[in-house]
C-alpha cells in the first residue's frame, strides 16, 4: 500500500484549525511536507473563520525532523538548492511570528526540525513519554530551524547545549520541568487540550509567547560565556575531529551576543556548510547503514513472523557468558547460566551482579531495575532447565570438540524449536554442528566484549541456517538493543576477519622500527579509540596467541608473524588482565606506556630482521595510517567479495559497532572508497613490492581500481548468505 504523504488542514467549529502532519513512520518532513505546511499555516492566517492553529504529527508522533534523504541526495549531487528555505519563511514568519496564536501537540517524538517546529509555536503540550531531542549533530550538521537560538530560550543555556552537544533527547517530564513543554496531559487529552490552549491565548487567557524573542532564561553575559567557555571545553573532548560542535557553539553564542534573529540567519549560513562536509556524509551514510542492516534477503522479506524468545540458557560464564547473560535479563529475558561446577557457576553469577552494579553506580539503571533483572536469573549445573528454553547460546572455551560436544547433547535435552546458538569467534558453525542432526537450527549469535555494553551483534548464518532462526535471533538482538548484522560463516566472520591485519601491521611497523607508542598515538588521532597495541592489552595476549594459528590455516598467506606477542607473555605481560602489557595498568590512573617494553620489542626486531639495512624506517603519520588500515581495507575487500556481507554497508556498520571505527568516516569501506580505491590499490601494491606479501592487492581492489570503481559498488556473485 502506498504511504499517504501530505499535511492537511481541519477547522473546527471552535475556530481551530488542526494541521496535520504525515509522512509515516516518523512523520519526516520532506520537501512534500514543508511545503503543504507552508501552505496550511498561509491559509489559517489568511481565513477569518480560522482564530487559533494546532499542529499536530499523525499516528501518535509529532515529528521526527527533516528528511535524512534529503541530506543524502545533497551528498550525491553536491546541490544545496535541494534543503528547501525553512528556518526564516516557514519557522520564524509563518509559524512564530503568525498573528493567530499556534500551538503543538506532541505525542510519541519530537526530534531534529520536529521539536523546532514545536518551539516556534507560542505554546507546547505534550502526552507523558514523549522524546524530545534535537540529535542534528549526530548526523554532522546543527539544528537548522532556529534550534540552537529557541532551545537555549525556553530551557537555559547550559541545559540546551547539553541537550545540543550529547545529542541527549530528554522525555516530555523532564521538558515540563524545565519549561520546554507547558502542559503534560494523557494521551487522549491532547489534542483537546491543545486546541483549548490555542483559543485561550487567542483570547487573552494564557500569555502570547515567542520563544525567540524571550530572554528570560539566558542569564547575563558572564554567565552566558562561561557556559560557553565550558561547552567549548566539553566539545573538545568529545569531539576532537569534527568541525559541527564548535560551530554550534559559534552559532549559538551570536544569538546571545547579537539576539536571537541573528543567531537564525548565522545558523542557516553554517548549516549549509556542513551539510556538505565529509564528517555530514560519513554520518548521514552510517545513519542509514545502521538502519538497512534490518532488511536481509529471503529472511525479512519472505513473510515470516519472529517467534517469541523469553527464556534463554547461557552456556560458560565466563567474561562473554556473564554479559550476555546481563544484556538478556536487562531486557527482561529469563536466563539461566550453566556452568561445569559451582565455583565457576558463583564466579559467573558475580560477574552477571557486577555488570549490574556497574551500570547502577554509572546511571545507567535503576536499583529497581537491576534487582528485578536479577529476580529472572538462575544459575544451574545440568540441563534440567533446559527443556523449556527457546534458545541456547553456548559461550564456552574456544574448542571445536568441546563445542561438538555440547551441541550434541543440547539438540537431545532442548525442544525441537529451540535455536542452538554458539558465541565462537573462530569455528566454522558447520563443524561446531557436526555431530547434530539440527543444522538448520545452529547460527551464531558473535557478541563484542564487554557483551552487556557493546552494540554489534553478528549473526553468523550458515549453509543450513533457517531463515526462522536467523529471523528470531534478530528480533532478540534488537530486542536486547544490539545492531544485529547478518553475516556469512567464515573463519573470523566478517569484523575479526577485516580487522585481522590490523595488529599485524602495527607489529611490522613496530618490527620496522617504528615506535609502537607513535603508532597508538597516531591511529588514535585517526580516530579509532585504542591504537593496536593498546587494543590487544586490552583483548588481553593469551587471546591473540591462541587464535593466530587458527587464521595463518586459512589466511597464512597473507599473515606477518611476528614474535613479540610470545615474547611479551614469556616476559610476564598479558595486558591489562595482570597490570601490564606494553602499558602499565594501575587503578584510577590512564594507561602509561612502559618504556621497559622496548627491550621485548628490540628482541623482537632482532628475530625478524626486517628493517632495511638494519636501520629503522622513516615514515610519516600519514603513511602509518596506510600502512595500518590498508591491509584492513585490503581484508574488507576479500570479505565482499566472497560475499560474507550482503551489502558493504553492512561491514561499515560492523566495523563502527565491533571495532569503533570512526562513526565520522563512515565505516571502513564507505572510509575507503573516499581516500579512493586506486589510491589505495597502487599504495599496497609499491609496499608489497617493498615489504613483501602482506601488502599484496586483493583480486577486488584490483579489480575496482582499474574499472574506476568504487568498492561499495557492485554486489558478489559469490554470495555466502
Ligand atoms: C535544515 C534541516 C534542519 C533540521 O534541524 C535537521 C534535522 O531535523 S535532521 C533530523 C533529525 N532527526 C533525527 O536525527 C532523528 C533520526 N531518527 C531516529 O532517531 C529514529 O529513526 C526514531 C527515534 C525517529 C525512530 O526510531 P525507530 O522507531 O527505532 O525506527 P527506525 O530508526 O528504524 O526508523 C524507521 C524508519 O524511519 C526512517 N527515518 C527515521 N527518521 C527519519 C528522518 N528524520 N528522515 C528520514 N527518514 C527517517 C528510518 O530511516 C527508517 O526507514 P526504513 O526505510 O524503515 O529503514
Ligand atoms: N573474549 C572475547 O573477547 C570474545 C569475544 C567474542 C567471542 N568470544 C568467544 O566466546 C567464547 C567464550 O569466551 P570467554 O572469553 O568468555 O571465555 P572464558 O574463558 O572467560 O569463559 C569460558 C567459560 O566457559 C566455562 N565452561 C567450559 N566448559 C563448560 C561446559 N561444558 N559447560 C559450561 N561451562 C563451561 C568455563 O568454566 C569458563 O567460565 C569463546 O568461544 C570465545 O571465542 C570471546
Amino acid at each position: 500500500m502506498a504511504k499517504k504523504i501530505g499535511v492537511t488542514m481541519e477547522v473546527g467549529n471552535d475556530g481551530v484549525a488542526v494541521i496535520t502532519i504525515s509522512n509515516p513512520p516518523v512523520n519526516s518532513l520532506a520537501s512534500p511536507i514543508i511545503s503543504g505546511l507552508k501552505e496550511k499555516f498561509r491559509d489559517a492566517n489568511q481565513r477569518i473563520d480560522v482564530k487559533a492553529i494546532v499542529l499536530i504529527g499523525n499516528n501518535g508522533r509529532f515529528s521526527g525532523g527533516f528528511d535524512i534523504n534529503v541530506f543524502q541526495q545533497v551528498h550525491k549531487t553536491g546541490d544545496l538548492s535541494l534543503m528547501p528555505e525553512v528556518s526564516v519563511e516557514l519557522v520564524c514568519n509563518l509559524m512564530e511570528d503568525s498573528r493567530k496564536p499556534l500551538v503543538a501537540a506532541v505525542e510519541g517524538l519530537a526530534l531534529g526540525g520536529g521539536l523546532e517546529l514545536a518551539m516556534a509555536c507560542h505554546a507546547r503540550v505534550a502526552a507523558p513519554k514523549a522524546q524530545l531531542g534535537l540529535p542534528e549533530l549526530t548526523l554532522g550538521v546543527i539544528p537548522g530551524f532556529g534550534g540552537t537560538q529557541r532551545l537555549p530560550r525556553l530551557v537555559g543555556l547550559a541545559k540546551a547545549t547539553d541537550m545540543i552537544l550529547l545529542s541527549k533527547s530528554i522525555s516530555s517530564e523532564e521538558g515540563q520541568k524545565l519549561g520546554l513543554i507547558d502542559a503534560l496531559v494523557p494521551p487522549g487529552d491532547v489534542l483537546s487540550t491543545s486546541r483549548k490552549w490555542a483559543l485561550d491565548i487567542a483570547e487573552g487567557r494564557k500569555p502570547f509567547l515567542r520563544s525567540l524573542h524571550r530572554t528570560d532564561k539566558i542569564g547575563s553575559l558572564s554567565e552566558a560565556r562561561a557556559i560557553l567557555k565550558t561547552s567549548r571545553q566539553l566539545a573538545k573532548k568529545i569531539a576532537p575531529n569534527m568541525p559541527q560542535h564548535h560551530a554550534c557553539i559559534e552559532v549559538i553564542e551570536e544569538g546571545i551576543i547579537h539576539g536571537g534573529y541573528s543567531g537564525v540567519l548565522k545558523e542557516a549560513e553554517v548549516f549549509k556548510q556542513l551539510v556538505l562536509s565529509d564528517t555530514a556524509k560519513g554520518l548521514v551514510h552510517v545513519f542509514f547503514a545502521q538502519r538497512a542492516t534490518s532488511k536481509v534477503p529471503n529472511v525479512t522479506d519472505v513473510g515470516l513472523k519472529p517467534r517469541p524468545i523469553k527464556k534463554v540458557a547461557v552456556i560458560g560464564g565466563g567474561l562473554m557468558g556473564s554479559g550476555i547473560a546481563t544484556a538478556l535479563l536487562l531486557s527482561n529475558i529469563r536466563v539461566v547460566l550453566k556452568e561445569i561446577n559451582s565455583e565457576y557457576l558463583m564466579k559467573g553469577i558475580k560477574s552477571v551482579e557486577a555488570n549490574m552494579k556497574g551500570l547502577v553506580s554509572r546511571g545507567k539503571l535503576t536499583q529497581d531495575k537491576a534487582g528485578k533483572a536479577l529476580s529472572l536469573f538462575k544459575g544451574v549445573l545440568d540441563y534440567t532447565e533446559f527443556k523449556d528454553v527457546d534458545m541456547v547460546i553456548e559461550a564456552v572455551i574456544e574448542n571445536i570438540q568441546l563445542k561438538q560436544n555440547i551441541f550434541k547433547e543440547i539438540e537431545k535435552v532442548c525442544s525441537p524449536h529451540c535455536i542452538l546458538a554458539s558465541n565462537t569467534s573462530t569455528i566454522d558453525l558447520d563443524v561446531i554442528g557436526e555431530k547434530t542432526n539440527s543444522k538448520d537450527r545452529i547460527v551464531g549469535a558473535h557478541f563484542f566484549s564487554p557483551a552487556h555494553l557493546m552494540p554489534l551483534l553478528e549473526i553468523v548464518r550458515s549453509k543450513n541456517t533457517s531463515a526462522q532462526v536467523i529471523l528470531d535471533l534478530m528480533a532478540v538482538g534488537k530486542a536486547i538493543k544490539k545492531v544485529p548484522v547478518v553475516v556469512g560463516n567464515c573463519i573470523g566472520f566478517a569484523v575479526n576477519r577485516t580487522f585481522f591485519p590490523y595488529s599485524q601491521a602495527a607489529h611490522m611497523l613496530a618490527n620496522l622500527g617504528v615506535d609502537l607508542f607513535r603508532i597508538d598515538s597516531v591511529i588514535t588521532s585517526f580516530g579509532l579509540p585504542l591504537g593496536p597495541f593498546q587494543l590487544g592489552d586490552l583483548a588481553g595476549h593469551g587471546i591473540g596467541l591462541a587464535v593466530g594459528p587458527i587464521y595463518a590455516k586459512v589466511y597464512g598467506d597473507r599473515m606477518f608473524r611476528s614474535p613479540m606477542t610470545e615474547l611479551l607473555l614469556k616476559s610476564g605481560r598479558n595486558g591489562k588482565i595482570n597490570g601490564k602489557g606494553y602499558y602499565i595498568y594501575e587503578k584510577g590512573s590512564k594507561p602509561k606506556p612502559d618504556p621497559s617494553v622496548l627491550s621485548v620489542v628490540e628482541e623482537s626486531r632482532k628475530l625478524t630482521n626486517i628493517m632495511p639495512g638494519g636501520k629503522p624506517i622513516s615514515v610519516s603519520d600519514k603513511e602509518i595510517v596506510e600502512m595500518i588500515l590498508f591491509p584492513v581495507v585490503n581484508e574488507a575487500c576479500r570479505v565482499l567479495d566472497e560475499g560474507v556481507v550482503i551489502r558493504a554497508s553492512d561491514l561499515d556498520i560492523a566495523s563502527v559497532l565491533g571495532m569503533s571505527f570512526p562513526s565520522y568516516r563512515g565505516g571502513i569501506v564507505f572510509w575507503a572508497d573516499t581516500v579512493g580505491p586506486k589510491y589505495i590499490y597502487e599504495r599496497l601494491k609499491r609496499l608489497s613490492e617493498t615489504y613483501g606479501s602482506f601488502f599484496k592487492p586483493s583480486r577486488y581492489l584490483e579489480e575496482r581500481a582499474m574499472n574506476g570503481m568504487l568498492l561499495s559498488e557492485s554486489k558478489s556473485s559469490r554470495s555466502r548468505l
